[in-house]
């Protein structure tokens, strides 16, 4: 049922960002083959603390639930936009998932401050690129060390990460790998 549910959510993403005529109106959903990359991830790790940031109306969180349930595991996701979260605070509910998924619906950049170091094993990074290097100290304050970041969009909007990579590669204590996958996933270890 779950499985129905995400399907008609990919076939609704796709057909309305093809429609959309404005970038506010898209959804821009992971692809559906990223959704069980990033599931098996978390259950590889054993991942229960998860953190994503770009909710949209929920497609991408759906897959990291339904892993984190499986790993008694938690997910906080972070939305700016209302009406995207009241999307997804519905599709939470179609998928029985609203126990496992806390949505904040609030900007990323007041959010990150207010966590505690080392709370989160897995983040998933899907939101405004231009703000990954500023938010980057915060990341990688709460991402526990051993924990595992994932970034999309490492391939399709690999120009707008130049400066991202780059900083990365100055932090002592960092692995990255870009996987060729979906949009292109770039992950990021945190040794210590
Ligand atoms: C690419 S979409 C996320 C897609 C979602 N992960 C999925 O696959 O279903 C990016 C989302 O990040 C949100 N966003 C942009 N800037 C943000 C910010 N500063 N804080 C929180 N969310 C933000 C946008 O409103 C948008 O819904």
């Amino acid at each position: 049922m779950r499985a129905d549910l995400l399907r008609q959510l990919a076939e609704f993403g796709q057909e309305n960002d093809q429609q959309a005529t404005r970038r506010e109106e898209r959804l821009l959903n992971i692809t559906p083959d990223t959704g069980p990359f990033l599931a098996l991830l978390i259950k590889a790790m054993q991942a229960r603390a998860v953190l994503e940031i770009g909710t949209s109306n929920g497609y991408s969180t759906i897959w990291l639930a339904d892993a984190a349930q499986t790993t008694d595991g938690h997910v906080t996701t972070v939305e700016v936009n209302k009406a995207r979260a009241a999307q997804a605070h519905h599709n939470f509910q179609q998928a029985a998932l609203a126990d496992t998924i806390t949505l904040k619906v609030t900007p990323a950049e007041s959010l990150l401050p207010t966590i505690a170091s080392a709370s989160f094993d897995f983040i998933f990074l899907d939101s405004d690129r231009t703000q990954y290097c500023v938010w980057w100290p915060l990341l990688h304050r709460i991402l526990r060390p051993g924990g595992l970041m994932v970034v999309d969009n490492a391939v399709s909007h690999q120009h707008e990460l130049v400066d991202f990579l780059a900083l990365l590669e100055t932090e002592a204590g960092i692995e990255t790998s870009l996987v060729p996958l979906g949009k292109g996933e770039l992950l990021i270890w945190k040794q210590r």
